[in-house]
């Protein structure tokens, strides 16, 4: 049995990076509007869009509080934060979902989603990773690391000091596996089904760029933030 010990240093680390994670939440009166009355799918496009926007603006506030990411070269930031802006969004999105609702919410959520004008292919696969999520129960701690771990993924494109993001991206794995070990005693490969997760986040990545386009064609308008970050023109 494997004796796992998290060093003070660790340990501020991972209350560094849930505090920023649980202060960096979407505004309620956002995702709120999402359960409300009956829209209609432009309505409901446009809701994701502002929903969509927002967490945006929330992941570039809690990417700064990392320890460690402001100290990265600035347009390696840039290019973390444009390479994992959707993975961000898809996991943020999962555990939204995830959370205990009031009854019947998650079902009026999801039909919003789906009457979103979403093309179908895109569904499926998407709303797997929900469920998937959904049945790891992630602590709080985990969820931020898994984000933070994410958001330093060395082989973005553009990023130039590739070891420095790596360094910062092993110190997050490192603490993360302890905190599984320590977490999930009973589930010895939960570690390598959280990492797992994050293989499942890049494919619906590459969905998501090929529903940009089809949205494109249906002349869907999206913010300039997530055109920005989203490399839509
Ligand atoms: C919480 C935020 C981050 N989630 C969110 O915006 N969602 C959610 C979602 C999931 C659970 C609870 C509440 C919302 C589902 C979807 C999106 C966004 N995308 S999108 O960014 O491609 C999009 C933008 C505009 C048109 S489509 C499509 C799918």
């Amino acid at each position: 049995k494997e004796k796992v010990e998290i060093t003070k240093e660790q340990w501020a680390l991972i209350k560094a990076i849930l505090d920023a994670y649980n202060r960096h939440q979407i505004p309620q009166d956002v995702t709120k509007k999402l359960l409300q009355e009956q829209y209609s799918a432009e309505e409901n496009f446009l809701l994701l869009t502002e929903v969509a926007t927002s967490q945006v603006q929330v992941l570039v506030e809690f990417t700064k509080n990392i320890p460690g990411f402001l100290s990265l070269d600035r347009e390696d930031q840039i290019a973390l934060l444009k390479g994992s802006a959707v993975e961000a969004m898809f996991l943020r999105s999962a555990q939204v979902l995830s959370k205990k609702m009031p009854r019947g919410y998650t079902e009026v959520l999801e039909e919003r989603i789906r009457k979103s004008g979403m093309s179908e292919e895109f569904m499926t696969p998407m709303f797997n990773f929900y469920k998937n999520i959904g049945e790891l129960h992630m602590t709080q701690e985990e969820q931020a690391l898994l984000t933070t771990i994410t958001i330093l993924t060395p082989d973005r494109p553009y990023v130039k000091s590739h070891e420095a993001v790596e360094r910062l991206q092993e110190i997050m794995l490192d603490v993360l596996r302890k905190l599984c070990v320590l977490q999930h005693p009973q589930e010895p490969q939960y570690f390598a089904r959280l990492l797992g997760r994050l293989t499942e986040l890049r494919t619906l990545h590459h969905y998501h760029v090929e529903m940009l386009t089809s949205w494109k064609t249906n002349d869907h308008k999206f913010t300039p933030l997530l055109c920005e970050i989203w490399d839509v023109q």
